[in-house]
């Protein structure tokens, strides 16, 4: 399944997750021996949501929250007849996602999640700077100046505003970035530039998996980051590689709301040992 292109192989036969997944997870996820995907993901019974989810990414370090996976659960939980209810819920390692699904000819078409509060305390991100909020933080890599503000979405992200997001050397600066010490976790890396207070164009390194053509929690705290610098206002239209994405930071109840699309591309079976 992909949200946005941002890939995933889903696997729904398991009570629990094996010890092998972090091997099963590079082994599936290459893309010229094995099936290829930016994830794997585990959809298993849930004692407090309607599913559980586990997300594996592609080197095989386990993430806390993805957002376009939440969208894919969701929908495939629907399509599959795991649940009946057009309004859901999965249970991620940061949370209970709330989830309500656009239903065209049977089948989830858009899927619209409350991705929770975003956290912004420099130690609970976790960012290496000790302040009540990470906004615009100066950070050199490589000989390069930046400036990030710090979000975390269940999993870590750094905001980077860019002249020009889609020309923008992601390979050359995510992977240092990723790895950065002000980042004990490591940190997934956006590249955002302006096109006006309602629409932002950004491009992703992921932890874990490199560029991807989308990121949901990126997304999420791309809005974020904006809005707090005051670049955009708290909705906006996230232009990523793979597609657009609907993002609002609510001034009501503090949660940011993502809508965008899922979909399932085939089946098959895992032969390898
Ligand atoms: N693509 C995801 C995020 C997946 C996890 C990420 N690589 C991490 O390690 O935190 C999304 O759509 O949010």
């Amino acid at each position: 399944m992909n949200g946005l292109g941002n890939d995933f192989i889903i696997v729904a036969h398991f009570e629990s997750v094996p010890d092998y997944a972090p091997q099963m997870a590079r082994a599936m996820c290459d893309r010229h021996f094995g099936i290829g995907g930016d994830g794997l993901v585990f959809i298993l019974p849930s004692e407090k949501a309607d599913v559980r989810m586990r997300i594996i990414n592609a080197d095989g370090s386990e993430a806390e929250q993805c957002g376009n996976a939440v969208r894919c659960v969701a929908k495939y939980a629907y399509d599959h007849k795991l649940s009946f209810r057009e309004a859901l819920t999965v249970e991620t390692m940061a949370g209970i996602q709330h989830v309500w699904l656009t239903i065209e000819e049977g089948k989830a078409t858009q899927v619209k999640v409350d991705m929770g509060a975003p956290i912004l305390r420099g130690e609970a991100i976790p960012v290496a700077v000790n302040a009540e909020n990470v906004v615009d933080h100066p950070i050199e890599a490589d000989g390069a100046a930046f400036a990030f503000t710090g979000v975390s979405m269940g999993n870590p992200h750094a905001v980077i505003f860019v002249e020009d997001a889609p020309r923008f050397e992601v390979e050359k600066w995510g992977p240092v970035l990723e790895k950065h010490s002000l980042f004990p976790n490591k940190a997934n890396v956006e590249f955002v530039s302006v096109i006006s207070p309602t629409e932002v164009e950004m491009r992703v390194w992921e932890r874990g998996c490199g560029q991807t053509y989308a990121c949901g929690t990126g997304a999420c705290a791309t809005v974020v980051a904006g809005a707090l610098t005051g670049r955009i206002e708290r909705r906006a239209l996230v232009h990523l590689k793979g597609g657009d994405l609907e993002i609002e930071w609510s001034e009501t109840d503090n949660r940011v709301y993502m809508t965008g699309p899922a979909e399932e591309v085939f089946a098959g079976r895992w032969h390898k040992a």
